[in-house]
């Protein structure tokens, strides 16, 4: 009898905000995996991980139970998961890895527009349609009001007009499904973004070595997406004002420039946004030949 190396099992969204970015994330920490609409258990060929595609709202779970060793889902959703475990009694233990960098977004009280809200207090005794009701309670509780809620998994916005609430609180993002439907925000209850999250119980030494190696990747993909490679070509008598004008920690590499004594150039790996003001004011400054480049991977 073979016994099986452990595979490293991940959940993520099968369908949804977060399953393009995160199947993208993966794809980009070099696993090659094969996902078709049906296969919902996808091998990935050249690492010892499996990749469970689920429901997002039974991600938390799934991990809290042990069923998959890691998974990808939005804060909103954990919380809420842990929050409802907790008052059945059910084990809701899990680590948060890493916070992820997609799926932003707030979870937000509506009202209608014609509603005249003067503060928290003028909610007092209403009733809000909600996919999340464990985190609305918590933010009435913490704020002192008294909230009913009625539970609808999608299209909460449409609660209002149809008479089923007064009030919607639900995640949004542009705040177009907002406007569309005749509704304005009025209070933050919670800001989400998508987390890696893990199950409480050691991996065991085979699962923990395979996270050890997507780890870095994971951290090195997000590192890569908001830096940029800046290069260009500045006068030698302004090097440090240059330097002075690019975002980010790092120092930048100065390099000659073939049959040119009056410039050098300049290439530094900028760790925050590069605005057009900034370019305008290299260019003000004598610079030129400026680029600013995307960057695939980061490591170190
Ligand atoms: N408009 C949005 N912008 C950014 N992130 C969002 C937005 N809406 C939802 N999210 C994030 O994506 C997660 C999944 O949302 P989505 O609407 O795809 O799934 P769902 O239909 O609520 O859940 P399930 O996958 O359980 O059917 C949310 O829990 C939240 O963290
Ligand atoms: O502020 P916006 O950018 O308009 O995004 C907000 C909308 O996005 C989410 O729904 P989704 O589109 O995922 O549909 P769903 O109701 O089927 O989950 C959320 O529940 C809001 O309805
Ligand atoms: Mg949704």
């Amino acid at each position: 009898m073979t016994i099986s190396a452990p595979r490293l099992r991940i959940a993520m969204q099968k369908s949804g905000r977060l399953s393009d970015d995160t199947q993208a994330l993966l794809k980009r920490c070099g696993l090659k995996l094969n996902v078709t609409d049906r296969r919902l258990l996808a091998h990935v060929s050249n690492l010892p991980i499996d990749i469970m595609r689920v429901r997002s709202s039974d991600i938390p779970g799934l991990v809290m139970d042990g069923v998959c060793d890691l998974g990808i889902v939005g804060d909103n959703t954990l919380e809420e998961e842990e929050l409802s475990r907790a008052l059945i009694g059910s084990k809701n233990d899990y680590i948060k890895t890493t916070p992820l960098n997609f799926g932003e977004c707030r979870f937000s009280i509506a009202m209608p527009e014609e509603f005249e809200y003067t503060g928290l207090a003028c909610l007092d005794g209403l009733r809000f349609a909600t996919t999340y009701p464990q985190l609305l309670k918590r933010f009435a509780k913490e704020n002192g009001i008294n909230v009913e809620f009625c539970l609808l998994k999608g299209s909460v916005e449409v609660a209002p007009r149809v008479g089923l609430a007064d009030g919607i609180c639900d995640l949004v993002s542009t705040g177009a499904t907002l406007e569309a439907n005749g509704l304005k925000e009025v209070a933050e209850v919670f800001r989400s973004k998508a987390s890696l999250i893990q199950r409480a119980e050691p991996l065991g030494d085979e699962k923990q070595d395979i996270l050890n190696t997507l780890l870095p990747r994971i951290q090195g993909v997000m590192k890569a997406k908001e830096s940029k490679y800046i290069m260009l070509h500045a006068p030698k008598d302004k090097i440090s004002e240059v330097s002075a004008l690019m975002p980010g920690k790092e120092t930048p590499t100065i390099l000659p420039l073939a049959g040119r004594e009056d410039l050098v150039a300049v290439h530094v790996v900028a760790t925050e946004t590069f605005f057009w003001e900034t370019m305008e004011k290299l260019k003000a400054l004598g610079c030129n030949s400026i680029l600013v480049m995307p960057i695939e991977k980061m490591m170190g």
